[in-house]
């Protein structure tokens, strides 16, 4: 049985394959709804036979959306629209999954087409927090920094956000503590300037990512999984680094999360990131190894013989896919055939939408 076709157990759930659809923001979504847009292509996705299917980026407030077009669940419309995209999804036998997200400095943006750039006030965007009013880049929103209060209900939106992913049929959350959004911007010492007990020393720059854990965790059950996604490095001088990350994962995993996604960059511009195929893996296994936690690859993987390596080495449990995905929704049926594995039919079942 090759690896990337062996079952794995998550809590109380079994994922029937190493295969993850990466969380993909779509910015296609009306005041934070998702529609068909999104059931189309995270269905599309479940009936190509991954195991797991992660929505976007979905903000947990309207100020920590990327885009103005960006996903939410921070209110019960937005609750309700999920619902049948992650009952499809689940009756496909795949696991829904989503990402919860706040953007800090990131926010208020436009979408890649349109230029990438900050979207001012005047033009439909918002004035955006952040650890420190350190902006992103040159000509971005100066951020405002978060207060105690602004932390608190930080932490109170995750944790509200969680409880509608549950009620809208998620089985599987991932905390976005990557690509330099808030909880990322307050790991690393290039954006996390704070003199107080949220800034400063490793304990203190990750005391936000650590009560978000617990507050999810408050309210997610003990038999769905939790994950987070971290960039293991911010390829800059100063900055976050792998070490951390092993310490960080090393704190996360006595708090409930079950598995790190171990991505890497997006916290400051104009890095020069070493790209090629798997270029993220041996951070991955470096987690794995000596945090003795389950991690999912992710970067470049683009073929199945490429993904059973990885497993085969040890580097990780899962394999995320983002732009082969998008490419190939029906990767893992293709994975199957090439490495000789039995992958279930898709589910045809009559329901009148
Ligand atoms: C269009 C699009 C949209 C997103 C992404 C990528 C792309 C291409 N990525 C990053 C993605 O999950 C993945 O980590 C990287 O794309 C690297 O993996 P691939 O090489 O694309 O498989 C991403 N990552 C994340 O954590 N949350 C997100 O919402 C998004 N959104
Ligand atoms: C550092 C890699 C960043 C890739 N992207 C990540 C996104 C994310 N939301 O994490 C959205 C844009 C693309």
């Amino acid at each position: 049985m090759p690896k990337l076709f062996e079952p794995l157990s998550q809590r109380g759930l079994t994922l029937r394959n190493r295969i993850a659809v990466a969380p993909m923001c779509q910015y296609s979504a009306v005041d934070g709804l998702p529609d068909h847009w999104h059931l189309v292509h995270l269905g599309s996705r479940a009936v190509g036979g991954a195991a797991v299917v992660i929505a976007e980026a979905t903000a947990v407030s309207a100020e920590g959306r990327i885009s103005p077009q960006d996903a939410g669940i921070w209110n019960d419309a937005q609750l309700a629209a999920w619902r049948p995209i992650a009952d499809f999804i689940a009756a496909q036998g795949a696991i829904p999954g989503v990402q919860l997200a706040h953007a800090g400095r990131k926010a208020s943006t436009q979408r890649p087409w349109e230029g990438h750039g900050p979207v001012a006030v005047a033009k439909g965007g918002w004035t955006v927090v952040a650890p420190s009013a350190v902006p992103f880049d040159t000509g971005w929103h100066v951020p405002h920094a978060l207060d105690e209060a602004g932390i608190r209900a930080v932490i109170a939106d995750f944790r509200a956000a969680a409880q509608r992913a549950l009620d809208a049929g998620f089985q599987l959350i991932e905390l976005h503590g990557a690509h330099g959004y808030l909880l990322h911007q307050f790991l690393s010492p290039l954006s996390n300037r704070r003199a107080d007990a949220y800034g400063g020393s490793f304990d203190n720059r990750t005391r936000l990512l650590r009560e978000v854990v617990v507050a999810v965790r408050e309210v997610w059950p003990e038999h769905l999984p939790l994950w987070l996604r971290i960039s293991a490095t911010d390829w800059a001088e100063g900055g976050w680094t792998p070490e951390e990350s092993v310490a960080l994962a090393r704190m996360v995993k006595p708090l409930g999360v079950d598995l790190v996604d171990v991505s890497s960059g997006g916290l400051v511009p104009h890095v020069t990131i070493p790209l090629g195929p798997g270029y993220q893996v041996p951070f991955a296994a470096q987690v794995r190894r000596e945090a003795d936690i389950a991690t999912s690859a992710v970067g470049l993987i683009t073929e199945a013989a490429q993904a059973e390596a990885i497993l085969a080495e040890g580097a990780a449990d899962v394999i995320s896919l983002a732009r082969e995905s998008l490419r190939d929704p029906y990767f893992p049926r293709r994975a199957a055939s090439e490495l000789g594995a039995q992958i279930a039919a898709p589910v045809q079942y009559g329901r009148a939408w």
